[in-house]
């Protein structure tokens, strides 16, 4: 292992990962790669999940080709150094912030868009110049090999590697350094992974889970509320990081909200779900009588039907649920919706801000002012209104978490900058000396005075031109005087 990380730093450090076209090379190849070997990438996916391949496409392929594309095309404005802002002792030099490669990224995925959640902060890792281990999850082993096979058929051997393993492998990872780690997974987990950065001062950027809420306001169209959570909820089974966890809604709305799930259930994958190409299964035996356990006690309103051969949990709706009960208690990753009765938005909002701030926050209404409301006075990484998912598709949103839910973002720009160190530069001239002197020992309390007006004083634009050409007057006139000359 740690020769294999050796062997991608000496690829870092010779340099060739930084150019502007390299960089872009690298990204057309990687979508080369994703169209020509399409089919085999879905095969793989579908594989790993009971997925159809239509979904695979439609989940994880549409929003890599949308993330290369996006910085394709953004990414020679991105790396060129920006200008800042100069203050008068600093007004005739040039200063700049350049965005420069971390070096050496260790890119942990998970499994339940195990395709997704590796190409797509690869995509920032290589847009920044760095080199980058990939570790899939072993869980998804067929993308885990599929991704193992092609990557160094399109890419720079060296300078991108993809190390498969489980929990050995990766905790023997975990002990190189690298200069940022990225995790996708559970909280627990991402724990671990942040205490083995902090042995080597490593950055990390954790892509973790939670509970997401779901407000639905009585003031709202229920059958397009409920289509839309069901869309979200029942997508890969339930198994995305960002389903809406439960729903917070007043009690009566409970039995209309019930009632048009499951004619939208139908709706989407027919009478017979099992034999819907749209429905997914979950992902393994673990993971299955996990989400069984959360049933116990529930009162089941729809689905609750399981099969465990086939790992086949239905659609489900639970209702009227103590939030005191296990389902409340944990992510719930899975096809399992409870419903938790409140009075109002404002006991919604104390039950959100007593938890860990979630991953999402979904808020359903008419009322804008409402929506607004939520939004003001909770916390989560994102929050949709009116809808579920749909900020994942953005990638001009910076996608993360904040508290438990995770630290740090990516996405576009975004993962331009989490792999990027923002280098200050200033470049002064070695002339000029006598505006300088004035900083040198030994102090006077006239030095200290000029220093407030030259670095305290806030002009106006027009004030400032005039300024900057008495500037170098009154300094000769100040040094003259203090016998510097
Ligand atoms: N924020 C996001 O973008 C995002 C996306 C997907 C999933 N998630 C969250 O991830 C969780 C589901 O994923 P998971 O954790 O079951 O995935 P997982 O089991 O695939 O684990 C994630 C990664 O951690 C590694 N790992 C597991 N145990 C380890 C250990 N003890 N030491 C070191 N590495 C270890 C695995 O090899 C894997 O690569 C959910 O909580 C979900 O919300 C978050
Ligand atoms: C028929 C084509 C429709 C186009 C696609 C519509 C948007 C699909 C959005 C899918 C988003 C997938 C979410 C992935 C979340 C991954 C992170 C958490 O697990």
């Amino acid at each position: 292992m740690e020769r294999e990380v050796q062997r991608v730093r000496q690829a870092f450090l010779s340099g060739r990962s930084r150019p502007l076209r390299f960089r872009l090379q690298q990204l057309e190849a990687l979508r080369r790669m994703v169209q020509e070997r399409e089919k085999d990438i879905l095969a793989a996916i579908a594989a790993d999940l009971c997925k159809s391949e239509l979904n695979a496409y439609s989940q994880e392929v549409i929003t890599v080709l949308g993330e290369i594309d996006f910085m394709l095309e953004n990414l020679p404005e991105w790396v060129t150094a920006k200008p800042v802002k100069k203050n008068l002792l600093t007004m005739m030099d040039e200063a700049y912030i350049q965005p420069q490669p971390l070096g050496v990224v260790l890119i942990i995925g998970a499994w339940n868009y195990p395709f997704v959640l590796i190409i797509q902060p690869l995509i920032g890792a290589i847009a920044a110049g760095n080199a980058v281990i990939i570790k899939p999850s072993e869980l998804s082993e067929n993308t885990a090999k599929i991704v193992a096979k092609l990557l160094p058929q399109y890419l720079d051997q060296d300078l991108y590697v993809v190390i498969n393993g489980g929990v050995e492998e990766t905790t023997e990872l975990l002990k190189q350094r690298f200069d940022h780690i990225f995790y996708t997974g559970n909280t627990a987990v991402g724990k671990i992974v942040m205490e083995a950065a902090a042995k080597h001062l490593t950055p990390v950027t954790l892509e973790l889970g939670g509970k997401s809420p779901c407000y639905i306001d009585k003031d709202c169209d229920l059958d397009i509320v409920c289509r839309r959570i069901t869309w979200g909820k029942y997508m890969n089974c339930g198994q995305t990081c960002i389903a809406p966890d439960y729903i917070l809604c007043e009690a009566s709305l409970q039995s209309q909200i019930v009632w048009k799930i499951k004619e939208t259930v139908k709706e989407f994958y027919g009478e017979n779900i099992k034999e819907s190409p749209d429905y997914e299964r979950i992902i393994n035996l673990r993971h299955f009588k996990r989400i069984l356990s959360l049933l116990e006690g529930q009162k089941i309103a729809l689905g609750g039907e399981t099969d465990e051969a086939t790992r086949y949990i239905a659609p489900t709706v639970l209702t009227d649920v103590d939030p005191k009960t296990k389902v409340m208690q944990e992510e719930i990753f899975g096809p399992v919706l409870p419903i938790v009765p409140v009075k109002n938005v404002d006991e919604a909002i104390d039950f959100i801000n007593e938890r860990e701030k979630p991953l999402a926050l979904y808020v359903f209404s008419h009322n804008h002012k409402l929506i607004k409301r939520m939004i003001d006075e909770t916390s989560s990484g994102g929050v949709t209104g009116n809808d579920v998912i749909m900020h994942f598709t953005l990638n001009s949103f910076p996608f993360g978490g904040v508290g438990s839910s995770g630290m740090g973002a990516y996405h576009g720009k975004h993962s331009f900058d989490t792999f990027s160190h923002q280098r200050p530069c200033l470049l002064k001239s070695l002339k000029r000396e006598g505006a300088n002197k004035l900083r040198y020992p030994p102090n006077s309390q006239s030095k200290v005075d000029w220093g407030k007006f030259f670095l305290l004083r806030r002009f106006n634009k027009e004030k400032l031109g005039l300024l900057v050409f008495t500037f170098l007057g009154i300094v000769a006139a100040v040094l003259v005087k203090a016998g510097y000359y």
